[in-house]
C-alpha cells in the first residue's frame, strides 16, 4: 500500500533531480584548463558564527590550500583566485589592514609547499595602492616561483575589470597618438595581450560561492565564453567535493563557443 502511495506521489511530484549533479567520475580528458574563483561569503560565515569578520577571512585563507592541492591533482593548469577587489578599499580600515597582511601570512606558511609542487605564483591587479609590505611579499613569491612549470596560481589583488580596461585603452590611445599603433592593428588578441591576464588563457570555468550571482567587476573581457557555476556554500565551508561538483557540471555542459 505504502509502495503504491509512494509511486503515486512520485508520479505527481517527480524528484527534484538537479540534472547537473550526479556521482559520475570526472573525465580526465575534459578538466577545465583555467578555473577562476570568486571566494565570497567570508564575512557572512563569521557573522553566522558570531565571530568578527576577520575570522571569516582567516578561515577562508585555510581553504585555499586544499583547493590549490585538489585542482593541481586534477590537472587544472591555471587557477585564478579573486582575493581583493578595487571596491574592497571601502571596507573599514581595520579590516583592510588585516586583509593586506594575509598575502605575507599565506606565503610565509605555504610558499615552501607551493615550491615543492612546482606551482608558479602570479599576481593580477594594480599593485600601486598595495602597502609596501604586501607588495614585497607577493613580489618575492612571484620571483621565487618564476621558474616553476606546474600549475599557475594567479591571485587577483586590487583587481577591477573596468580599471583594467580603462588602463589598457589609455595605453592604446597613447600608442596611437605616438604613431606606434594604428586603429587597424587593434584586434581581440592585441587587447587580451594588453590586459593584466596577459599570457593566460581565458577561464573555462568561473566558480562563485555564497549564493551571489554577479560578476562584481571581475575579468569581464576574459569570462566572455566561460561556464559559470554558483553555489550557496560560503567560501570558508568550500570543500574539495564542491570543486569536483563544479568540474562535473562543467563537463556535463558540453562547451559551445557560439555556432553549433
Ligand atoms: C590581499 C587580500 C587577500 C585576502 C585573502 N583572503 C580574504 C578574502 C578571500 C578568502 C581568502 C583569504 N587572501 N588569501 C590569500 C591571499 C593571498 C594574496 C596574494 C598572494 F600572493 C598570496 C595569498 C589573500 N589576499
Amino acid at each position: 500500500k505504502a509502495g503504491a502511495l509512494y509511486m503515486i506521489n512520485r508520479f505527481f511530484h517527480p524528484a527534484e533531480v538537479n540534472s547537473e549533479q550526479s556521482n559520475t567520475p570526472l573525465d580526465p580528458n575534459n578538466i577545465p584548463a583555467h578555473i577562476a574563483i570568486i571566494m565570497d561569503g567570508n564575512g557572512r560565515w563569521a557573522k553566522q558564527k558570531g565571530l568578527p569578520r576577520i575570522a571569516g577571512h582567516r578561515e577562508g585563507m585555510k581553504v585555499i590550500n586544499k583547493v590549490v592541492k585538489k585542482a593541481d591533482e586534477l590537472g587544472v593548469k591555471y587557477l585564478t583566485l579573486y582575493a581583493f577587489s578595487t571596491e574592497n578599499w571601502k571596507r573599514p580600515k581595520s579590516e583592510v589592514d588585516f586583509l593586506m597582511k594575509l598575502p605575507e601570512r599565506f606565503l610565509s606558511k605555504e610558499l615552501p609547499k607551493l615550491q615543492k609542487n612546482n606551482v608558479k605564483v602570479r599576481i593580477m591587479g594594480d599593485e600601486t595602492l598595495l602597502p609596501p609590505h604586501t607588495i614585497q611579499a607577493v613580489r618575492k613569491a612571484v620571483q621565487e616561483t618564476s621558474e616553476n612549470t606546474g600549475m599557475l596560481l594567479n591571485f587577483a589583488l586590487n583587481y577591477g575589470s573596468r580599471h583594467e580596461l580603462v588602463h589598457m585603452m589609455k595605453k592604446m590611445g597613447e600608442s596611437i597618438s605616438k604613431g606606434e599603433l594604428s586603429p587597424e592593428d587593434i584586434d581581440e588578441k592585441m587587447i587580451s595581450d594588453r590586459l593584466l591576464s596577459s599570457g593566460l588563457p581565458d577561464p573555462d570555468l568561473l566558480i562563485r560561492t555564497s549564493g551571489e550571482k554577479r560578476l562584481s567587476n571581475f575579468m569581464l573581457w576574459q569570462l566572455a565564453y566561460s561556464e559559470f557555476w554558483f553555489t550557496e556554500v560560503l567560501w570558508p565551508d568550500f570543500k574539495e567535493n564542491d570543486l569536483m561538483q563544479a568540474i562535473q557540471t562543467y563537463q556535463q555542459r558540453k562547451r559551445r563557443y557560439g555556432g553549433v
